[in-house]
């Protein structure tokens, strides 16, 4: 039974807001429906500070959902202001769904030990660093995991999965994960690999995956079921997951592949079909949103350090040497951000996020002859996307790959070109400079022990959600702990570097760099950029 009724009064003089809720005893077993209560007490109390004094009347056995006791009565701000972005499910579109005790709770792996399924009401918050004065934003996401109830038996799913856009470390340990964990855990028989991305759903055969076929494959790199960028057309591959009798589609890939994702689950719900849509976060770049990192980051920064330590030695070893390496980073520069605070060898690191200029006062060009000067030697490291507007590309002319993302154009060889000019010009001498672009080799090996089991967590959490009848979402780690996040989060904004955030300032106080803020043609008074 779910009888809600909310009833509100508010006195205007005191500023008492009064809500008080009257429902039956198990009226609110549901966590969603608890949240929902929340929400309208906040959404009520939001923009009248009076309000957020006011008091929450719980009237109901509601204190194992919302975690307080019948009857109290508690201030607004007890509870804080959670709102629960919450993932779909596939009984939103499928009403009357059958559900089963899962497999987990006779599995040895699980039985042995204090395992515990996941409650409803167990969400994890995006915000933990908060204040006394104000709770932060409340936002919270579903905590990913193990629920006791499933709506598929093991027998009866038809697993896929597809890797799409470029390759990252950690692919491969992501596609063993998902097989071994739905084979062994949940007693899933019928997986297989969708060949060359989103274009193989319509244009390739598939690949036949069991634990043996997997078994090695995280020590390699890459991945193995191959990927391409483009070649995304909605109806078509939800006509092969159709046609194929898939019901549980698993997708990795990086914010143009979960925009695809949302396309896929989007029309699969228009179709009514008891499909369950996965999106496991990838990118070498760092540049999804909400999640903590991608998973193969941490080995590429690491793969990063093998370049800058023999630019440095090639820049230590000779008479005005500079060592000056160019790391991936389309739009955003954390790669080089990481591996330049990793490193210590490195005196100036360039990102798309800090726009620069080499001329005159606080510009390249005079910290590099500075920086000579002092040391003899120096090391560069520039994020492709650097100083992309001082090449000459206009955003909207540049060309495009195949999934629409900009081709940029060579930043440190220009960025090389022009330091050589200027040096001859100023020195009348030559500059020893050594450019060095690792380019793929930094995500085109096998991930490192810690992305190993992160994306083994990715993985499991990836199916506990699928088999628990979740759709529609990304999974990945939001302080920590691992969440169902609705894929429109992680697609709306790519994340870039904060140049406002404490970890650009540690960078800067390690590398010393120029801010790159021009002084004032007319005053002298600082100019700041407009993205500060
Ligand atoms: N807006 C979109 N809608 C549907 N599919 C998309 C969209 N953007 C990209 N894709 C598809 O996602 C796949 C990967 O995208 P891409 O940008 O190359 O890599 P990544 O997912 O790593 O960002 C491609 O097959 C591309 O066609
Ligand atoms: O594989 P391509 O098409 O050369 O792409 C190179 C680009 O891929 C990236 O590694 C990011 O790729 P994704 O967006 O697919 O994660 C960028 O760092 C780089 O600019
Ligand atoms: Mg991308």
């Amino acid at each position: 039974m779910m009888a809600i009724s909310l009833s509100t009064s508010s006195t205007a003089a005191t500023g008492s807001h009064y809500i008080s809720k009257k429902c039956t005893a198990d009226s609110l077993s549901s966590h969603s429906q608890a949240v929902r209560f929340q929400r309208i007490v906040y959404n009520r109390n939001q923009g009248n500070k009076r309000l957020n004094k006011g008091i929450l009347r719980i009237e109901a056995s509601t204190h194992a959902s919302i975690g307080v006791h019948p009857g109290k009565e508690i201030g607004v701000d007890d509870l804080g202001p959670p709102v629960l972005e919450d993932v779909p499910h596939l009984t939103d579109y499928l009403h009357d769904l059958p559900t089963y005790q899962s497999p987990l709770i006779s599995n040895p792996a699980f039985s042995g030990g204090n395992y515990s399924f996941l409650g409803p009401d167990e969400v994890v918050a995006r915000n933990v660093v908060t204040s006394w004065e104000s709770p932060g934003d409340g936002i919270q996401f579903r905590r990913a995991g193990p629920r006791e109830k499933v709506y598929f038996k093991g027998e009866e799913v038809n697993a896929c999965i597809v890797t799409c856009g470029g390759l990252c470390p950690g692919l491969n340990t992501v596609i063993r994960e998902i097989v071994c964990g739905l084979w062994n855990q949940y007693g899933v028989r019928n997986i297989i690999g969708i060949e060359d991305g989103y274009r193989g759903f319509y244009s390739r055969n598939t690949l036949e995956l069991n634990p043996k076929v997997v078994n090695d494959i995280h020590k390699r790199g890459g991945t193995m079921l191959g990927t391409s960028r483009g070649g995304h057309d909605t109806a078509k591959i939800v006509d092969s997951i159709q046609d194929r009798g898939i019901n549980q589609v698993y997708i990795i890939g990086g914010d143009g592949t979960q925009r695809g994702a949302a396309a896929i689950y989007e029309e699969i719900r228009k179709r009514g079909m008891k499909v369950a849509v996965v999106g496991i976060p990838k990118t070498i770049d760092n540049d999804i949103a909400v999640i903590d990192r991608s998973f193969g980051f941490t080995t590429a920064v690491e793969e990063a350090q093998r370049a800058i330590s023999a630019a440095h030695t090639e820049a230590e070893s000779t008479e005005n040497g500079i060592g000056l390496v160019k790391l991936m980073g389309r739009y955003s520069g954390y790669i080089a951000m990481y591996a330049t605070l990793a490193s210590r060898d490195v005196d100036l690191c360039l990102i798309p996020e800090v726009p620069f200029y080499l001329e005159g006062e606080g510009g390249i060009n005079e910290f590099v002859l500075k920086r000579l000067k002092e040391n003899g030697h120096m090391v560069i490291v520039v994020a492709e996307g650097a100083g992309q507007e001082l090449l000459g590309i206009e955003k909207n002319t540049s060309t495009r790959d195949a999934s629409g993302n900009q081709l940029l154009h060579d930043v440190g060889l220009w960025l090389s070109a022009k330091l050589k000019e200027h040096f001859c010009a100023t020195k009348g001498e030559g500059l020893n400079l050594k450019y060095i672009d690792p380019t793929y080799m930094i995500r085109a090996i096998p991930s490192n022990g810690s992305d190993n089991v992160y994306c083994t967590l990715l993985a499991q959490s990836g199916i506990h959600g699928a088999m628990a009848g979740y759709t529609g979402y990304t999974v990945g780690p939001i302080n920590g702990r691992h969440a169902y996040i609705p894929i429109w989060r992680v697609t709306e904004k790519q994340n870039q570097v904060n140049i406002a955030d404490r970890m650009w300032a540690r960078l800067l106080s390690s590398t010393h760099q120029p801010a790159f803020i021009k002084p004032h043609k007319d005053d002298n008074e600082p100019q700041q950029r407009a993205s500060d």
